[in-house]
């Protein structure tokens, strides 16, 4: 089922928590809502859902306009990281929940909801555990059934709000790639909302970025990282490191004066800023073209399959991060303390407020 949202809004009383939102999925496909805490991506998919209504603005779902129809006529699933389950029903019981709830003329029989209870365990690959209550699971099984309860109606659109958010990194980076395969396999169009940028890269085929209320940018991870075309974007997604009152000179960056302020809000900079990413920001021990400077290693982080190298320009209250391979680092292998020389390989300049100037 494709997803299209025209011109919405939404105001509490005088906050504009939505403005003038514009946007399309795919069926099948998966978009991420990503954004900062209050950006509004909450009430974005709870308007989705039927769960809030707009202020105004259309959402079609397959071309047909739902914005006035009732959340349990629009099938769709949630999975939320507070929709807990209920604690006095085993597993099996839960994920039949939506199926036993439904009108008596829509519900399936006692043998056709047992069959899709035991499908959906071995989907979410947990039929040993059907009969366990939900305080015998680990957050990342708890998680699993919650996925199998949404889908038990069939729904048409799968809404997650943060789904992994209270289970620790590794047992997140494992089920996101789980639910991907899901996804994928089901065809479900998908909707993830996250203030997580790798769980967005990692998951989505689109990446919505919202600030203040606002769609910022629309597009792949590889299409945002890459070209980002809007300061807060560039600074959102994926770590960088801002060398403020930059120049550009006959294609080579040239550094400027620096603020004493580490992290001056964007509306408060001025003039140009160049964004290096950490990977992008190379290290020499012997002076090569172009470099930006002459910079002090201050820490040396070994993370295994990356060495992150801080360094500090003279005058500059900032650390600028490089990240390196083994074998960069092998090249490089300098010491706390040491000089090196900082040659960034790619630039994105912005005059701001928010123009991408070029990539050098
Ligand atoms: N029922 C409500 N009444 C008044 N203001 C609300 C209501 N719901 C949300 N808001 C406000 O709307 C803004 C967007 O909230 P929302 O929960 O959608 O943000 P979010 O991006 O999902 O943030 P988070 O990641 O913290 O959940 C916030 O400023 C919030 O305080």
């Amino acid at each position: 089922m494709s997803i299209q949202i025209k011109n919405l809004n939404k105001h509490f009383g005088k906050f504009h928590a939505l403005k003038d939102i514009n946007l399309t999925a795919d069926s099948g496909s998966l978009t991420a809502l990503l954004g900062p805490s209050g950006c509004g991506k909450t009430t974005l998919l709870r308007i989705i859902a039927g769960l809030e209504t707009a202020t105004n603005g259309q959402i079609l779902f397959d071309n047909q306009d739902v914005s006035h129809t009732p959340v349990r006529e629009r099938q769709v699933g949630f999975m939320f990281q507070h929709y807990a389950l209920f604690r006095h029903m085993n597993v099996a019981d839960n994920i039949a929940f939506g199926l036993e709830v439904k009108p008596r003329a829509t519900r399936p029989n006692k043998i056709q909801i047992k069959q899709t209870v035991d499908e959906l365990l071995k989907l979410v690959q947990l039929e040993h555990l059907a009969k366990a209550y939900p305080a015998q699971l680990s957050g990342g099984q708890r998680q699993r059934i919650a996925l199998a309860r949404a889908l038990a109606t069939q729904p048409k659109l799968l809404l997650l709000d943060e789904p992994f958010g209270a289970l620790d990194t590794k047992v997140r980076k494992e089920l996101r790639a789980w639910l991907r395969q899901i996804q994928q396999k089901l065809g479900i169009t998908t909707i993830l909302v996250t203030h997580d940028q790798e769980e967005a890269l990692e998951m989505a085929d689109q990446i919505v970025i919202m600030n203040h209320g606002v769609v910022a940018k629309v597009g792949t991870g590889q299409d945002l990282y890459h070209a980002p075309n809007h300061v807060f974007v560039h600074e959102f997604l994926g770590e960088t490191n801002a060398f403020e009152f930059a120049k550009i000179e006959q294609g080579k960056l040239h550094i400027g004066a620096y603020r004493e302020t580490l992290n001056p809000p964007i509306h408060e900079r001025q003039n140009v800023v160049a964004y290096v990413r950490p990977h992008a920001l190379y290290l020499y021990t012997t002076q090569p073209e172009n470099a930006i400077g002459l910079a002090k290693v201050v820490q040396i982080h070994h993370l295994g399959a990356m060495v992150r190298v801080a360094t500090q320009l003279p005058e500059s209250p900032k650390w600028f991060w490089s990240a390196l391979s083994p074998a960069q680092w092998d090249d490089v292998n300098v010491q706390v303390g040491d000089a090196v020389w900082l040659l960034p390989q790619q630039t994105s300049v912005f005059r701001l407020p928010e123009m991408v100037e070029y990539v050098i």
